[in-house]
């Protein structure tokens, strides 16, 4: 097993504000970005380990630097001794240096740097495998699985013995639902359509596009005026019909009691969830909202910075959808920590995608829930957002609005050379 040498960071930063894709109510105009980081190794393969963490443009500079204080405690060391004991190695990135750690402890710019580290180490030891990361995932005995894991914070809610006892109540079964990955795929949800940004003729043909390519759910962004936001549901529902589901994401903008002010005042549209009501450490408000607005679903995760966090929102009842981000938590390994409090708590995770190669990521993650956590779909919904795909060497396939299963090898986030050459900042082809 190779010895990882060098931490390469890269700024790399797409200008989607241009045409406001991305755009709500709180995010106004992003421009879609990664701190990239490539793992070099010392073994002659040719193979590295690619991660990322998404930011929105402006301060992802900051996260290359936060990568770059870490690097330190990733290189020298041996991919075999990182993957014999990762939740060990997990903690020590995350925590091992008092100092940075001051920085979160375990959210914030430090958190998506570690993210990235993390989920490059994920690539490495997949490619090397010659797995893409489901297919590690799956094939890990429930034992092996739970030693990636770092428990610190959550055994209340969750000990190594419970989760191993999750993980064995769906051993049964495995190679029946990876089957029936292989051939259905996972269903999804399109986030494309809805964009607040977009104009009415542009949400209404792109509606019409999706609907012509399968698609069955959709989502649209409020938290503008309530007005204006009623009024782009009934374009939407309009387009769409009365059967197909419709998600609406208000990205935060709400206090407590406005969002439920303003969600009774959207609920002739029948929303199937409302996504990020209100501040994302807010547990008891999504709590409240929750209550007050059922049958109308809460969802929220894309801003919610760590395990523990998800733990809060699970015991208080919280939530309905648990929207667990790729590159926000910690890397895989925090992950799997959510999706196993979520099967325990009966939650079904539906990830937040879109941005720069979280659907790309997000894959990988149902995908091994479904065949070894969960083992289940229901109430389960992928997101896909229509963007930046072209600029992955493997990017993620869908037909008829489900991601078909990926094959290659690793992680699924290596982006093209001429891509990072392109788009890197602020040098870049695409800045000038
Ligand atoms: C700024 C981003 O595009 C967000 O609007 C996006 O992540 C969104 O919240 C989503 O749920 O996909
Ligand atoms: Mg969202």
């Amino acid at each position: 097993m190779p010895t990882i040498q060098r931490v390469e960071v890269q700024d790399i930063r797409f200008p989607t504000s241009r045409e406001l894709d991305g755009s709500d109510a709180m995010n106004a105009a992003p421009d879609y970005s990664a701190t990239y980081v490539i793992l070099h190794t010392d073994a002659d393969d040719g193979i590295t380990g690619h991660g990322l963490t998404f930011t929105i443009g402006r301060g992802n500079e900051i996260c290359v630097t936060a990568v770059e204080s870490l690097a330190t405690r990733l290189e020298g060391h041996s991919l075999a001794d990182i993957t014999a004991d990762m939740g060990a190695y997990w903690r020590e990135l995350t925590s091992g240096d008092s100092q940075l750690r001051w920085l979160g402890p375990e959210k914030g710019v430090i958190h998506l740097a570690c993210s990235a580290m993390i989920n490059a180490i994920w690539d490495l030891w997949a490619k090397r495998e010659g797995k893409p990361v489901w297919k590690l995932l799956a094939d890990m005995t429930p034992e092996e699985l739970v030693r990636c894991l770092d428990f610190r914070f959550v055994t209340d809610a969750l000990t190594p013995e419970e989760a191993i006892g999750l993980l064995k109540r769906r051993e049964a079964g495995k190679a029946e639902r990876e089957a029936s990955m292989r051939e259905h795929g996972y269903p999804a949800y399109t986030t494309s359509a809805g964009w607040l940004g977009y104009s009415e003729e542009k949400m209404r043909s792109l509606c019409r596009e999706a609907i012509a390519a399968g698609w069955e759910h959709f989502k649209q962004k409020v938290g503008g005026n309530i007005e204006e936001d009623r009024r782009r549901a009934r374009i939407l529902r309009e387009e769409i019909g009365e059967e197909r589901l419709l998600m609406m994401d208000a990205n935060q903008m709400w206090d407590v009691d406005e969002a439920i002010a303003n969600m009774r005042r959207l609920a002739e549209f029948r929303p199937h969830w409302i996504e990020e009501p209100t501040s994302p450490d807010d547990v008891l408000g999504h709590a409240e909202i929750r209550h007050r607005l059922a049958p109308i679903g809460v969802a929220t995760g894309e801003h919610c910075h760590n395990r523990v966090m998800f733990k809060q929102l699970f015991q208080a009842d919280a939530i309905d959808f648990c929207q667990l981000d790729a590159a926000r938590l910690g890397g895989l390994n925090e992950v799997i920590v959510v999706l196993l409090m979520a099967a325990k708590h009966d939650i079904p995770v539906c990830p937040h995608g879109g941005g720069v190669g979280l659907c790309e990521y997000t894959q990988h993650i149902s995908m091994f829930d479904y065949i070894a956590v969960s083992g289940s779909l229901e109430g389960r919904l992928l997101e896909y957002v229509d963007h930046l795909h072209e600029h992955f060497v493997d990017p993620v396939r869908i037909d008829r609005g489900h991601y078909q299963i990926p094959d290659a090898a690793g992680y699924g986030v290596t982006m093209k050379a001429s891509s990072l050459e392109a788009h890197r900042f602020p040098g870049g082809s695409a800045w000038q």
